[in-house]
């Protein structure tokens, strides 16, 4: 049987979300490791000013494709961009674009979705189930397709504590739902929405239930597969340890720790975190494209892409791993040290969101302001609880996923290609993983330089130095305004230390006699 790289050569790949995370890995992976492709079709859409080709190139420039263009220079004439826009009546592809698809694409990558979980459910379900539903229409008329693999998420049956690897009635008739949704203003959808989406926490959940199931429908006419991930994070070994390039999920949560904004956030500590390395998504993505296509299962199968039942970390532990890993490698201009701390009760949440967040915040802005500057800590610190609230949601519970299918996969591949695609998780050595994934986000995400980490470390000492300085004072104005002003105050004062005082004397007196 054909090894994975031997399958996908000579063989045109379309993708979608090719600009996306985990869109540019899947590109990268397969230039590098299946070098004998013959050609990546990748729908673009013009996006903030900048043409699809030249969005394209920057693209390319990316540090995440340094390995594959070491390897190959002439990698990008490999890449073939098709504009689209998927939230357009037929995807807006051109008629010569849709016969030159039609006439050679093999494999069909969906990876192109809104993971925004604030989106307008009329935008999410345009985006996440229609330009699915056109996806496969395309692709029924594609005269070599093989496989078709979309991507969902882990969290689309968010509302069940077990997930199977079973495609589960929907919420809804999506069709019945975008013909009603079709005719209804904004405001209107925007009114229904939570009756809607019921036990599911956001609109983002709730359509990509649905994609799966209009995906489902097709599954007589196409060979398709499901990929849910869970919580993809920065890569675990490929091109590099540590690659991300986002805010998304816990990456934002992360960099707000460690630049010492975020204190305090709701996360239950014994809760499973269930994080995926995207080089993991990725490998499983292209091994079960190969089997879907090699080995046609009848019906499509799910592949639940998670750590939790096989390699379970928690959330305790991240937050542990994370804070000591940003005090070894501090973010330059760090706000405040950082020492994060999770809880799962309410009410010490928001009492510590006043003490750590809004107090400095609020003393921070008047500093600005009295040295003629705009405020801005206070903004900052809204738009980060409002990002956190969205996924404490995640933070706050426990899954069960069963991944058999994972394992079967594993099962089929030869030794060669499981090294090449790895996805055994249970080699993941998460202490390790989440320390690559912080010094990941200061050197992707931030941009800055692992040489700057002596500057910052010593930022760090002089925050300590001004919170002692800050806390001392602190102690003064308490003693002059509550003690030195009242009798009784003072004469605790008085007590309290000469109890201190009897003690201390008590202890050197025995510790004199012992010796
Ligand atoms: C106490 C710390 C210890 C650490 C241990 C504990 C960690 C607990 C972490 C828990 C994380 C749980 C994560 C669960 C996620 C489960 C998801 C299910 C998996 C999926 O299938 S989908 C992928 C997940 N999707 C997302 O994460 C998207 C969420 N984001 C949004 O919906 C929106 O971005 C948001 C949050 C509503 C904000 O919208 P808006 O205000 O309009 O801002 P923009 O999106 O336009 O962004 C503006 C600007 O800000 C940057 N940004 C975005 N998010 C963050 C963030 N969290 N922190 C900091 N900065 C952020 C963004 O990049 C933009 O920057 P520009 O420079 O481009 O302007
Ligand atoms: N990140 C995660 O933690 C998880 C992600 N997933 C799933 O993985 C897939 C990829 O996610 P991820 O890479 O993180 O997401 P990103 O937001 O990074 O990428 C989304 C991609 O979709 C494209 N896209 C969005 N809207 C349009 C449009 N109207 N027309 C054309 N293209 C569009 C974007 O293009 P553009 O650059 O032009 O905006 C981008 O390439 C999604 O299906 C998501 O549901 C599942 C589980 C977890």
């Amino acid at each position: 049987m054909a090894s994975i790289p031997e399958y996908y050569a000579g063989k045109s790949v379309l993708i979608t979300g090719a600009t996306g995370f985990m869109g540019k890995v899947l590109v990268e992976k397969l230039l590098r490791s299946c070098p004998d492709v013959k050609a990546l079709y990748i729908l673009v859409r013009p996006k903030a000013g900048q043409s699809m080709k030249q969005r394209v190139s920057d693209m390319m420039k990316c540090k995440l494709f340094d390995r594959v263009r070491e390897e190959n220079p002439d990698f990008h004439q490999k890449i073939v961009p098709i504009s689209s826009e998927l939230t357009q009546p037929g995807l807006s592809i051109s008629a010569a674009d849709v016969e030159r698809l039609t006439g050679c694409v093999n494999i069909v990558f969906h990876c192109a979705a809104t993971i925004r979980f604030d989106e307008p459910l009329k935008h999410a379900l345009q985006l996440n189930v229609i330009a699915t539903q056109q996806l496969l229409s395309l692709a029924q008329q594609m005269h070599h397709l093989e496989a078709f693999i979309h991507i969902s998420t882990a969290y689309a049956n968010c509302n069940r504590r077990h997930i199977d690897e079973i495609i589960y009635p929907p919420p809804v008739e999506p069709k019945k739902l975008i013909e009603s949704v079709e005719w209804m203003d904004d405001g209107i959808v925007r009114d229904i929405t939570p009756r809607l989406i019921g036990d599911r926490p956001n609109t983002y959940t709730y359509t990509k239930a649905l994609a799966e199931c209009v995906v489902q429908q097709e599954q007589d006419k196409l060979n398709v597969g499901i990929i849910r991930p869970s919580i993809v994070g920065a890569s675990w070994q490929e091109p590099f340890p540590g690659w991300i390039d986002n805010f998304n999920g816990p990456s934002g949560v992360f960099i707000a720790a460690g630049k010492g904004i975020l204190r305090t956030m709701r996360a239950n500590n014994d809760a499973v975190a269930d994080l995926i390395p995207v080089d993991v998504v990725i490998n499983l993505t292209l091994a079960a494209g190969w089997y879907t296509a090699v080995h046609r299962p009848k019906t499509a199968l799910v592949y639940n892409c998670t750590t939790g039942g096989i390699n379970p970390f928690h959330w305790g532990e991240i937050e542990h791993h994370v804070m000591s890993s940003f005090k070894r490698n501090p973010l330059e201009q760090a706000f405040r040290r950082p020492n994060a701390n999770i809880t799962s009760n309410y009410l010490i949440n928001q009492y510590w969101i006043l003490v750590s967040h809004k107090f400095p915040a609020f003393i921070y802005d008047l500093f600005l302001r009295l040295c003629g500057q705009k405020p801005q800590m206070m903004r900052i610190f809204n738009r980060l609880h409002k990002a956190i609230h969205l996924l404490e949601y995640f933070s706050s519970q426990d899954w069960e996923w069963n991944s058999e299918n994972m394992s079967m996969l594993m099962g089929q591949l030869s030794p060669e290609d499981r090294k090449t695609f790895n996805f055994d998780v249970r080699q993941l050595n998460w202490p390790e993983y989440i320390e690559n994934y912080c010094i990941g986000t200061k050197k992707y995400v931030l941009n800055e330089d692992m040489s700057d980490i002596p500057a910052a470390r010593q930022h760090l000492r002089k925050l300590r130095n001004i919170r002692y300085t800050f806390n001392t004072l602190l102690v003064v104005f308490i003693w002059r305004v509550f003690i030195a002003r009242s009798q009784m105050a003072r004469n605790i004062w008085y007590f309290v230390v000469s109890l201190c005082f009897k003690f201390l004397s008590y202890f050197r007196a025995s510790s004199t006699l012992t010796n």
